[in-house]
């Protein structure tokens, strides 16, 4: 998604580690003190059978023994859930990060990517820091010392014997360098298709009513399991370069352990050494076998963690808007906003054509300015650049006289209510949808709103009333009642500017005449901008700017442009405005 060039893994991960890192440090010692109480367990129980053989007391041994089994349980435990702890620590704050940069990302980046991708890099890519952390951050670390322990004792009985086990190990780590990229490519690309199941299952959820009118169920359902399969075979995959890479470092061992044999037997025919240090030499190899078991593990795991950790990358690459928290909204006196749009140009990608062309209107404060035109006219855009979805490819949006850009972005968009054209209503109950922009709204306010927007009645004939969940989606409303929700949303704001995207569909009078009314009250305290759909809209507006494939074409009032313009005379005349084209 992005080609800078990311920052490596493993520095990601320490920033995710760094809040929790004395966390890991006690979980990592307690695992260490756990290792030392259990091997101090076979010197007391070789104290003990001496004991036993000389006929001492082994009342004291055995409750050293006893103590000791107890601590190492105890440790044990603790240290186990103190390094999970930790690891789920991690996986949070990476959530949290990436999450908060979900949350800013900009409009324009979103439309380049798809809701379940990024909700697959948000659930199931972090999940696998857990792993990443225990195994092979504390792996390496415990791992690593233990071997670089035994590789010092093992210098200490003959350098000779050390340079070959050495030199094994080197020959087993080229082969594992080989090894190693394969678990990360193939662990990125399970966890693509894990992504792309994600994406699959959002595409099928977002529009379950149509999969099933259209009778695309299996085909669907085709397309959500080709993802989970492949998902399967690439993780399939990385299991068996896993595999192979535990088993090379094993068969490293057993190679290291036959030639120390051999070397070693060799050095003490020509009594370079003796034989008990073989025998020790021996022994460490066989030590060497765990740590190194374990390092290759935490090789292994941090490959997929890595993987994970580069899609996370790529989320946070995004373009994202600076991190704002919600600024307060207008005071009840504030005076309406003016607009203008100076020469803007405008194409949402690059490779995209311009979807305005000189875009050029002055709106002042107060009153109805009605947008119309052909559907794809670029009126739906109008509003996106004034709310800073988008900035302009050229010319300047003024609020206040002032440039979009140059607007701190919460403040800008505190003065501004907005109704998008399919009304959404999210999941939660009515009042949740009601006061989502604005939170504080005081009981008689929200009554006025629900008054002005026709919604009283609705909430009368509603079971819990304000309190009913509306479903995801507002699945529970109809329409008129999403539309009059999400107006009531926008008011409730006590916005400076209203921008309404009427929606194309056809109300029935009464929702009709409801949003009029409430539309052009609304218009007397406050600047409007409305993409019109209805001439009951239009007639009732101030100003009307005709706008056509992304050029303003003529402004003025209904019966100005009637007789003045031929395209909204001919809008007007079918009075479907968005049908024309
Ligand atoms: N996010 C987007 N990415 C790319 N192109 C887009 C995007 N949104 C809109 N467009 C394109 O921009 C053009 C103008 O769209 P816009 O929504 O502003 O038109 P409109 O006049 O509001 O149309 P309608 O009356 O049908 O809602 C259309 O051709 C559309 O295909």
């Amino acid at each position: 998604m992005s080609n800078s060039r990311p920052e490596p893994a493993w520095r990601v991960l320490l920033g995710y580690v760094r809040p929790h890192r004395r966390s890991l440090a006690a979980g990592a010692l307690l695992s260490l003190a756990t290792g030392a109480t259990g091997l101090a367990l076979p010197l007391v129980a070789q104290d003990l059978i001496a004991s036993l053989s000389e006929d001492r007391a082994i009342s004291g041994a055995l409750l050293l023994m006893s103590a000791l089994v107890v601590t190492n349980a105890a440790v044990g435990a603790l240290g186990s859930y103190v390094l999970q702890r930790t690891a789920e620590s991690v996986v949070l704050t990476a959530r949290r990060s990436l999450t908060s940069s979900l949350l800013r990302l900009r409009i324009s980046a979103v439309d380049a990517t798809e809701p379940g991708d990024l909700l697959s890099r948000a659930t199931s890519d972090t999940t696998l820091l857990r792993a990443m952390t225990t195994q092979s951050l504390v792996g390496l670390g415990t791992g690593g010392l233990t071997l670089l322990g035994t590789l010092v004792m093992m210098g200490l009985v003959d350098l000779v014997l050390l340079g070959v086990t050495v030199g094994v190990i080197a020959l087993a780590s080229a082969v594992l360098g080989v090894i190693v990229p394969m678990i990360n490519r193939a662990s990125r690309r399970a966890q693509e298709s894990v992504g792309q199941m994600g994406a699959a299952l959002e595409r099928v959820l977002g529009a379950l009513r149509t999969v099933k009118a259209s009778g695309a169920e299996r085909r669907e359902r085709d397309a959500v399991h080709a993802a989970a399969e492949e998902s399967w075979r690439q993780s399939v995959r990385a299991a068996k370069w896993q595999a192979l890479a535990g088993n090379v470092a094993g068969l490293s061992m057993q190679i290291a352990f036959i030639t120390v044999l051999a070397v070693g037997g060799a050095r003490v025919a020509t009594d370079a050494i003796d034989v008990g240090a073989l025998v020790a030499f021996l022994l460490y190899v066989f030590y060497l076998m765990a740590p190194i078991q374990e390092v290759v593990g935490a090789i292994t795991q941090y490959q997929v963690g890595a993987a994970a950790i580069g899609r996370i990358q790529e989320v946070d690459a995004l373009p994202g808007e600076p991190d704002h928290s919600a600024a307060p909204l207008p005071a009840a006196d504030e005076e309406p906003a003016a607009i203008a749009f100076e020469d803007v140009r405008f194409q949402y990608t690059p490779e995209l054509p311009y979807v305005h062309h000189g875009v050029t209107f002055t709106v002042p404060p107060r009153g109805m300015t009605a947008f119309v035109g052909p559907s794809g006219a670029g009126k739906t855009t109008v509003f996106s650049l004034i709310e800073r979805f988008y900035d302009p490819t050229d010319g300047r949006v003024l609020l206040d006289g002032k440039d979009v850009a140059d607007w701190d972005i919460a403040e800008l968009r505190a003065a501004i209510g907005y109704v998008e054209q399919d009304a959404p209503v999210l999941s939660g109950t009515l009042r949740e949808n009601l006061l989502f922009g604005a939170p504080d709204t005081a009981e008689e306010a929200l009554a006025d709103v629900l008054v002005t927007t026709r919604l009283d009645a609705l909430v009368a004939r509603l079971p819990e009333g304000l309190d009913t969940v509306v479903g995801h989606r507002g699945t529970k409303l109809s329409g008129g009642e999403r539309q009059r929700v999400a107006i009531a949303r926008a008011l409730l704001r006590r916005p400076r500017l209203l921008l309404l995207d009427e929606a194309t569909s056809q109300l029935d009078a009464v929702n009709e005449a409801a949003l009029r009314d409430a539309v052009t009250a609304a218009a007397r305290e406050t600047t409007v901008l409305v993409v019109a759909h209805r001439l009951s809209t239009v007639t009732s507006a101030e100003r009307i700017v005709v706008m056509d494939a992304g050029r303003v074409l003529a402004v003025g009032t209904h019966s100005e442009l009637v007789s003045g313009n031929p395209l909204y005379a001919e809008l007007a005349a079918t009075q479907f405005l968005s049908a024309v084209e």
